[in-house]
């Protein structure tokens, strides 16, 4: 492919070197080729720009950089947000690309729900995936690609892999991180969700309007302007987020309680799952959903929006919640103890989070709930005595332990999730303990939930060059403790 052909169709003049054959794209130099487009950016740690010299050399034959960026010997593609603009060139690149593409974005929930629509749509008929933090994930594996939302070069190069496999239907997680970064887009998203927005991330975002501002940008400039916008109508931050996609002239539906596409009339749990009344459009339908808690049904209904959204029939699309199968580390059940006491793994990281989970759980509890988490190290601080707040509320006893210290001092973080706990909880730092001694006190009656790392497969400890992964997988160490 020519960079003239390229940049015509990002609305770029063409360079002197028009003519020269693209081979590539990147956004680290060492993976600079002859023919590459390297995408310069200021990130957090280095400054791409220092770089550009260095990706001349090995070939590069464009560079995307703001203006005031020095370019020689090579055509400068030129913009003030360097990061959009390179998708933007990337597009014509990574050809083709599934037809149909949904995104989601909200604080909790992405995961979850992107898996169940690729489910929904499997059911359908359709060869669909989904994109997040569980990684690439097609009827037939699930590839991890370490982040929620891998940089824009994976990213775009997955969709064309998926297309080429014959995949015409991807959901994909939008983290605020990627949003802010450009990290996903450069293709038709036919529908984009909003889960709901609570406290985390503080430590990347300065406020709490700035995370709310870059989760936005889903709606304000990703989702494509005929398309739809599907969000959770009672969260907090709703009527903001409908605003969002209504100045932007996107088409609304709305799910939840006070929704007017899909609106949950009851909920009601049962042993193994709950039922669910609806109302859409003009019809009630009462659906079981074989999964426990209202954020689960919060999720699968959010699923079931955009499966309506991208073009699904309304009777198979609300009789597929019925056999969704559930998610991994969200609220799974990982092992019976001897006692009888079912333990749940949760991917709980934040305090809305855990109240979430620890409300799922409630209405299964006969007697204790005994509830074990920690929280991350290197990320945001604050989060951690609401973490430990949030458990203790909702629990009848609370060990706190260690959840990925990263670079930090793992006492210091579980003396700042205790700060939150008034006295209430115990401290176990090594997390096996911890599960084994939740275990071994729970009685028959008594439910236990290990909340903070899901489908998480190590415990991470240091940071930079020091930084390793212990293998740590909450499933299974609750396996072994009730062996
Ligand atoms: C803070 C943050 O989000 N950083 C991400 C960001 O890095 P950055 O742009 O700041 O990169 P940088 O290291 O400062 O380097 C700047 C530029 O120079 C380039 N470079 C750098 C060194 C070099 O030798 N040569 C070179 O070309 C880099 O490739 C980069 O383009 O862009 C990188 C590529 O897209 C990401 O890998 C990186 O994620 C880091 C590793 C990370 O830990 N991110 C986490 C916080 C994250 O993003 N998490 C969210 C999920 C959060 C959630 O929802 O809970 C996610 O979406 O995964
Ligand atoms: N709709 C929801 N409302 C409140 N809490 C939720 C909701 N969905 C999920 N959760 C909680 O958040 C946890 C993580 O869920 P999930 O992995 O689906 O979210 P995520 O948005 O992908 O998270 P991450 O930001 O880490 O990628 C769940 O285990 C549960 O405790
Ligand atoms: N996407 C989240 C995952 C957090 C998971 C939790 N186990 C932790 O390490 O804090 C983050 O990177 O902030
Ligand atoms: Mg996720």
């Amino acid at each position: 492919m020519k960079l003239a052909d390229l940049a015509t169709a990002a609305g770029l003049p063409i360079p002197a070197n028009g003519d020269a054959q693209v081979t590539g794209f990147a956004i680290d130099h060492r993976k600079v080729a002859p023919g590459t487009v390297f995408g310069a950016f200021p990130g957090t740690r280095f400054n791409g720009e220092d770089f550009i010299e260095a990706a001349v050399a090995a070939g590069a034959v464009a560079i995307v950089a703001r203006p005031e960026a020095k370019v020689e010997g090579a055509a400068h593609l030129a913009d003030a947000e360097p990061r959009r603009l390179f998708a933007r060139v990337a597009r014509g690149f990574f050809q083709p690309v599934p037809a149909t593409v949904v995104a989601v974005t909200g604080t909790n929930g992405k995961t979850s729900t992107v898996e169940m629509v690729r489910q929904m749509w499997r059911m359908a008929g359709h060869s669909a995936a989904s994109i997040g933090t569980l990684g690439v994930t097609t009827a037939d594996e699930s590839v991890s690609t370490g982040l929620t939302t891998p940089d824009i070069v994976t990213f775009l190069s997955n969709m064309t892999g998926l297309a080429r496999e014959g995949v015409t239907h991807v959901a994909y997680e939008a983290s605020s991180h990627g949003l802010s970064q450009f990290r996903n887009e450069g293709l038709r998203v036919m529908a984009g969700a909003f889960t709901n927005l609570s406290r985390d991330h503080l430590d990347y975002h300065a406020t709490m309007e700035d995370y709310f501002a870059a989760k936005m940008r889903l709606f304000d400039e990703v989702v494509s302007p005929d398309g739809t916008a599907v969000l959770w109508s009672d969260d907090d931050w709703s009527e903001q987020a409908v605003e969002h996609a209504r100045r932007r002239g996107l088409r609304l539906l709305t799910v939840g309680e006070r929704a007017e596409g899909i609106r949950l009339l009851s909920r009601t749990p049962t042993h193994l799952g709950q039922v669910l009344e609806l109302e859409h459009e003009g019809a009630r339908r009462k659906v079981t959903l074989p999964l426990i808690g209202a954020y689960q049904a919060a999720n699968a209904l959010v699923a079931a929006g955009l499966v309506l959204a991208s073009g699904g029939g309304a009777e198979r699309t609300f009789e597929a919640l019925g056999r969704l199968q559930p998610v991994r580390g969200r609220l799974e059940r990982a092992a019976i103890s001897r006692t009888g006491a079912p333990v749940y793994v949760d991917y709980a990281h934040t305090p809305d989070a855990i109240e979430a989970a620890i409300a799922a759980l409630r209405p299964h509890v006969a007697g204790r709930l005994i509830t074990v988490f920690g929280a991350g190290g290197d990320r945001d601080g604050g989060k951690r005595p609401e973490m430990g707040r949030a458990a203790c509320a909702g629990s009848d006893v609370v060990i706190v332990t260690d959840d990925n210290p990263r670079g930090e001092d793992a006492a210091t973080i579980r003396a700042a999730v205790l700060a939150g706990c008034d006295g209430k909880a115990r401290e176990v730092g090594d997390r096996r303990a911890a599960i084994a001694e939740a275990v071994a006190m729970a009685g028959r009656d008594d439910i236990v939930l290990i909340a903070g790392k899901g489908h998480e497969q190590g415990q991470i400890i240091g940071r930079g060059e020091a930084m390793r992964v212990l293998p740590f997988d909450d499933v299974q160490v609750a396996r072994e403790c009730t062996a």
